[in-house]
């Protein structure tokens, strides 16, 4: 594959990438390093699913996969008690490697680095080059809502940004709520003579609930190890307006896991309802936006996928 080829399946499903001239001299490197991080939560579910899918990709075209267990960000985000977070952390890293990245995946835990001193003296640093404003503006969709918030949430951003620097990243992966942090982290680390890594945003999944973010603190979300009785409740009740593209959950799953992986959707149906279909993307859209496909069809489809596509994943989480 050439570095054209690369680039075009690096982006695709993404919403950007900053930049691709700056990717095509990370391709060029011998085994470039990719992270992405992740507060440990109750939950690995099909949001974080989508970051992980395109790890396994990079890690397939030659990336040394990073994946950060941010227990310290975790921490200062109010997500509970360092010793609370670190069994999460050990709950969530089965789960990751449930998901299929290979046995070179490392995985960090935050606190293993991020008390040396050379990373307090780049927080230091960056502290004194950083304006609250900034800093507080880009964790808008990070942190929770705080009408009274903490200096804990203006120390978070700018150590994303010394972590770059300190697992040497090449690429930083992330959901588009990061985006604030991470072009942050792109002019500071520069200012402190860091590398600087290229930033690719992925879409952000909607809840079951048509929220705009599937989350574990929301309870709208399917669990990568969900059983499949709990798949099947939740999608049965989950949110599926009828000939809505945008914003519907089940469609996004359609396009985030069915078809980059399938080129047809199988949907069971009795045959008094027109019987078994297989939809292509287009298909699937045309058929749904225009009244053909019911959503509780496009839903049983979603189901039986989803159950097959995360059986991997259960078994790994029982044997292991
Ligand atoms: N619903 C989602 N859709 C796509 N990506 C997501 C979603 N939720 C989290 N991510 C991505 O996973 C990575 C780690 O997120 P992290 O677990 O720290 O997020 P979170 O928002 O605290 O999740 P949760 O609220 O479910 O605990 C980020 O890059 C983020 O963008």
């Amino acid at each position: 594959m050439n570095i054209e080829e690369k680039i075009q399946l690096i982006e695709e499903g993404t919403l950007e990438v900053i930049d691709t001239e700056e990717l095509k001299e990370v391709l060029a490197k011998k085994e470039p390093i990719a992270y992405t991080g992740y507060e440990p939560s109750g939950k690995i579910h099909l949001g974080h699913a989508v970051t992980v899918q395109k790890l396994k990709q990079l890690q397939k075209l030659g990336f040394k996969i990073k994946i950060l267990l941010a227990d310290y960000h975790a921490f200062l985000n109010g997500k509970g008690t360092i010793e609370e977070i670190a069994e999460t952390a050990e709950y969530n890293k089965k789960c990751f490697q449930a998901l299929g990245l290979d046995e070179k995946t490392e995985y960090i835990y935050g606190s293993s680095f991020q008390l040396e001193p050379d990373y307090t003296d780049k927080v230091y640093q960056l502290a004194t080059m950083t304006t609250l404003k900034r800093a507080r503006r880009s964790m808008d969709q990070v942190s929770r809502a705080d009408d009274n918030p903490k200096v804990a949430s203006v120390i978070y951003p700018i150590m994303q940004t010394v972590d770059m620097a300190a697992l040497k990243v090449d690429i930083a992966l992330g959901g588009m709520e990061q985006r604030k942090i991470q072009m942050l982290a792109r002019e500071n680390l520069e200012k402190i003579g860091e590398n600087v890594p290229i930033c690719i945003h992925t879409p952000l999944l909607h809840g079951l609930d048509g929220d705009a973010k599937m989350s574990s603190s929301k309870g709208n979300y399917i669990a990568v190890d969900d059983s499949i009785k709990d798949i099947t409740k939740k999608i049965n009740k989950s949110y599926c307006p009828q000939g809505e593209i945008k914003g519907n959950p089940m469609i996004e799953i359609a396009e985030t896991f069915v078809y980059p992986n399938e080129e047809k959707l199988l949907i069971k149906r009795p045959e008094k309802f027109g019987g078994d279909i297989e939809l292509t993307h287009d298909e699937l859209i045309k058929e749904f936006s225009e009244g053909n496909l019911h959503p509780m069809d496009l839903k049983n489809g979603i189901k039986d996928f989803l159950i097959e596509f995360f059986a991997p994943v259960r078994e790994y989480m029982e044997e292991n």
